[in-house]
């Protein structure tokens, strides 16, 4: 299934043999999956499947009951959330969430300041907090909030919360970002331009989604992989899984339609 071209040195990140249990049933098991590095690659899957329990054992949200996650070839499996985020390797939409009554300038602004080692401090020096606010500009103007700088994260918009949340991600200097359903719960309205934004953002990262709606996977990813039941169904581009009669059966058997 994976492109026979690559090698090992070609992953970002990987799961080998991944598996959690809750009690005596398994969310995930004996999962493979491997993330080619600069690339947009899907996670999928009928609720349930798994997704959100994977996602967690990645990010080291949640410890593995048996298996490995492999970061640029170094076994993070030990690893805590943090520390996998000081390597580069950092999740959106949950740890990062914004502070609603902070303006996108400041939330941005704390985002840097955690990356530079010191967490948010109210008695740092007025000066090494306004050293932070170019790059906290530049990032903003990069997803397309340059106008709203000076507007609390709670005024803004579902889709340019979101835009927000990708800023802070990106203070933290990403080298495989995973991002949790970013378009959950969005309108028509929000999805093109938080695909574009997505799109923008993965040059020269690595990107892991996990997604339901399947027209922003296959606009978006050059690999999916599937799960059911916890465990690895298939993975191959957007026309081999939707083609599938297993995936197209695990689909059917569910809510979703693929
Ligand atoms: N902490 C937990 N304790 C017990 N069971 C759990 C726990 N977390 C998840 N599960 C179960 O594991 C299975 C997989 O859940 P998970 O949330 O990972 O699936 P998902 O693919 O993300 O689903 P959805 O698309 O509905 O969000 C589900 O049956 C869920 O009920």
């Amino acid at each position: 299934m994976e492109n026979s071209t690559a090698t090992a040195g070609d992953y970002a990140l990987e799961a080998r043999g991944l598996s959690k249990s809750f009690g005596s049933f398994y969310a995930v098991k004996d999962v493979d999956l491997k993330v080619r590095r600069g690339t947009i690659h899907a996670l999928i899957g009928p609720n349930g499947a798994g997704k959100t329990t994977c996602f967690n054992l990645l990010t080291k949200t949640l410890t593995p009951t048996a298996g490995q996650v492999i970061y640029e070839g170094r076994d993070i499996t030990g690893l805590r959330t943090a520390q996998v985020a000081k390597l580069g390797l950092v999740r959106s939409f949950q740890i990062s969430a914004t502070f609603p009554h902070l303006t996108c300038l400041e939330n941005v602004r704390v985002a840097l300041q955690s990356n530079h080692g010191k967490s948010f401090r109210f008695w740092s020096p007025l000066s090494a907090i306004r050293s932070l606010d170019p790059r906290a500009v530049e990032l903003l103007e990069q997803v397309g909030l340059a106008d709203a700088a000076h507007l609390q994260a709670t005024e803004l918009s579902y889709g340019k919360k979101r835009a927000l949340e990708i800023a802070t991600t990106l203070a933290l200097d990403p080298k495989v970002m995973l991002l949790d359903e970013p378009t959950a719960g969005m309108g028509h309205e929000d999805l093109e331009p938080i695909t574009e934004l997505i799109r923008q953002v993965s040059a020269g990262r690595t990107i892991l989604i996990v997604e339901h709606n399947l027209s922003v996977v296959s606009s978006l990813c050059e690999r999916i992989t599937v799960l059911q039941h916890g465990e690895l169904l298939t993975e191959g581009t957007y026309d081999e899984v939707s083609n599938n009669e297993d995936v197209i059966t695990a689909y059917m058997g569910g809510v979703d339609a693929l």
